[in-house]
Order: C-alpha cells, then structure tokens, then sequence
C-alpha cells in the first residue's frame, strides 16, 4: 500500500489491506470524549490492536494501543496504527487525536524486540519502513496530537510521544520515559535524536542519549520531556482539555506553524531514507549487536519469573 510519504506496506497489507483491520471490538468499548464511542464510526477506523473511539461533536479522536501484554511496536501494530490515523485524518470531521494505551501499566514498551532479532534483511527492511513511516506520518500530522501517558514510556513508546504535540504523563514512580537504547546496545537513530534535541535541548540530550536515560514523572517534567504531570485518573481528562487549547486555534495558521516548526528535521529523513534503511539492516545484522540484542531479551523475560 502506497502512502503519502512513498513507503510501501507489508505483502500482506498490500494484497488485502483491511486484512489487518478486522475483528473489532470498537462498538462494545467505552465512551470516548463526549460520549461518542461505540458507533460506526469506531468500526470504520479501528482495528485490532488500535481501539479508535471517534467524538464528531468534539472532532477529536481518541486511539487507543492494544496489543498486549505491553505495547511492544510489532509490524502489525505500526501498520494498524499508520492506517488508523491515515483514516482520522482523511475524516474532515476529525481536528485532533489522543493517543494513548488501552494496555494497563504500560503506554508502549517500544519497538518489538523480536521484530529485531534472529530475522532477516528483508524482514528488517520491511521492519524499518514501517518504523519510518508511522514517525513520519505521527510527525507531520496536520492534525493536534496529543499523547496521555498512562504507563511506562521507553523507546519506541517515547518516540510516538515525542511525534505529538503535546505529552501529559500519569504520575506514577513506574512509569519512566526516555530513549534508553544504549542500554540494549543499539543507537537512536538521527531522526530521533533530532526529534529529541528539539524537546529537551542539545545538552540535555546528549546526556540522556547517551546514558539512556529514563526518566521518572517529577523528572520528565522538569527536563521538557512532558508538559504536564497528573494523578493516573486525571490523564485523559487533562489531555482533552489540553487538547482544547490547541483547537481553540485557527487551523490553518496552527498548521502552518507546525510546518514550519518540523519540516527542516523531517526532511533530512525524507531525503535519505534509502540510506538510512541501509544503515539500519547492515547494523541490526551485525553478530554483535544481534547478541546485546539476545542478551537484553532474555534478562526481560528472565526478570518476570
Ligand atoms: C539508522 C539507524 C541505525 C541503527 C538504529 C538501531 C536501532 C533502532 C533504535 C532505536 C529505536 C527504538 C528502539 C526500541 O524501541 S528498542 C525497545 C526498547 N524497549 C525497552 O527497553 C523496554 C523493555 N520492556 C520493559 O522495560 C518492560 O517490559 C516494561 C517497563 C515496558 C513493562 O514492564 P512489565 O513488568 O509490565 O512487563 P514485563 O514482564 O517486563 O514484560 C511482559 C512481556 O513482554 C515482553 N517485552 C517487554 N518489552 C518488550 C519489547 N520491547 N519487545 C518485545 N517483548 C517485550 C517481556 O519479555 C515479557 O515477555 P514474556 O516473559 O514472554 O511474558
């Protein structure tokens, strides 16, 4: 499937792409802002593992992960998850989206750790399309994003949060945010680490990248990671009035700033895409770093028995 930003889809998304979308559950789930959730038009732009609990009142949709047990970013899920916000924003009735996790404890545990190992070439390129394209399209989009962090944010999950507007993140002592890939032995690429300059600055950036930092609420907050710091229960209630806020602005020129604001760093990924796809195979199938990567995996799931 051929989206706007020329990334292609899985074989399987491209031959039946409403394969991925089956098996809703969206009519039974619970109300989203305004009450709107258990309608048709959930069924139209959910999919398995996004529940989307659309407010046409309100124009604002509420996408929630589900993939459980943690969130962790499988190629299914950055597709479903491409195809969902593709949806919303082709929906003119919709202005803004609220991402957040229908998983408990955990807003998303990042790129899919097996997605990355023991895998081939072709597979981490498709991996790696994937992994680009819902940055990019999360990024760009013209619509107000913005993510209620109602659990733990490394990684991956902490880049989709970057991608918003705007982060309110639940005040839990559990629920650490930040890009901590040294510690599995691999780098962020420069897209992210630009991403991540432009939140927290350069020097602050350079720490934690390189430390792996993740970072605590209390912490978080004061660095820029997020804006707001709030009880758990209060989350998706402070990021709908945030979101509020952001809508209270006339579209065209809130978009125009937000091009204006993101075009310079999404273009240097746009314009070496290739390579960078290049760069990350050749390096994710080198022998040591699919070790770190082996390493890191079973003192996971070592740690929960
Ligand atoms: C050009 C570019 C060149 C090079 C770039 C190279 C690489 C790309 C770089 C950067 C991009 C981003 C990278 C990533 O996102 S890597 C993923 C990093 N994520 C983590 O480190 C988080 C790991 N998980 C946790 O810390 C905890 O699971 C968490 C705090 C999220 C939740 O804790 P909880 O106690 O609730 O659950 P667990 O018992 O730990 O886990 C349950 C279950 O899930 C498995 N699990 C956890 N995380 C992952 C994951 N990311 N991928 C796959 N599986 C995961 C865990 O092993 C348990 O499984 P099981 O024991 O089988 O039940």
């Amino acid at each position: 499937m051929a989206l706007a930003s020329g990334v292609r889809f899985p074989a399987r998304a491209l031959l039946r792409p409403w394969s991925l979308l089956r098996d809703t559950t969206l009519g039974r789930s619970e109300p989203a802002a305004g009450g709107g959730g258990g309608g048709d038009g959930a069924r139209l732009f959910g999919s398995q593992r996004v529940l989307v609990e659309p407010d046409a009142a309100s124009g604002v949709a509420v996408m929630k992960f589900r993939n459980p047990p943690v969130n962790s970013l499988s190629l299914e899920l950055l597709t479903e998850l491409v195809i969902s916000l593709e949806k919303v924003e082709n929906d003119k009735t919709f202005r803004g989206v609220i991402l957040t996790s229908a998983c408990p404890r955990v807003f998303s545990a990042g790129l899919d750790l097996t997605e990355l190992c023991g895998r081939n070439p072709a597979h981490y390129t498709e991996y790696w399309k994937a992994v680009q394209e819902l940055w990019l399209r999360t990024y760009l989009s013209s619509l107000v994003l913005v993510a209620a962090i109602n659990g733990a944010c490394p990684a991956g999950g902490c880049i989709i949060a970057l991608a918003c507007d705007c982060r309110v993140l639940a005040d839990n002592p559990k629920y650490h945010i930040g890009l901590n890939e040294t510690l599995l032995g691999i780098t962020t690429p420069f897209w992210l680490k630009d991403t991540y300059v432009n939140t927290i600055g350069h020097r602050a950036s350079e720490q934690a990248l390189q430390l792996g930092s993740l970072f605590p609420p209390s912490e978080a907050l004061q660095v820029g990671l997020v804006d707001q710091v709030v009880p758990e229960d209060q989350v998706l209630s402070t990021a709908l009035s945030e979101m509020a806020r952001w809508l209270a602005v006339p579209d065209h020129a809130r978009q125009l700033t937000k091009t204006m604001m993101r075009k310079a760093t999404a273009d240097r990924l746009l314009r070496q895409r290739d390579a960078d796809i290049q760069n990350f195979v050749s390096f994710i199938c080198r022998d040591s770093i699919q070790k770190s990567l082996q390493v890191y995996l079973e003192k996971l799931r070592q740690r929960k028995g």
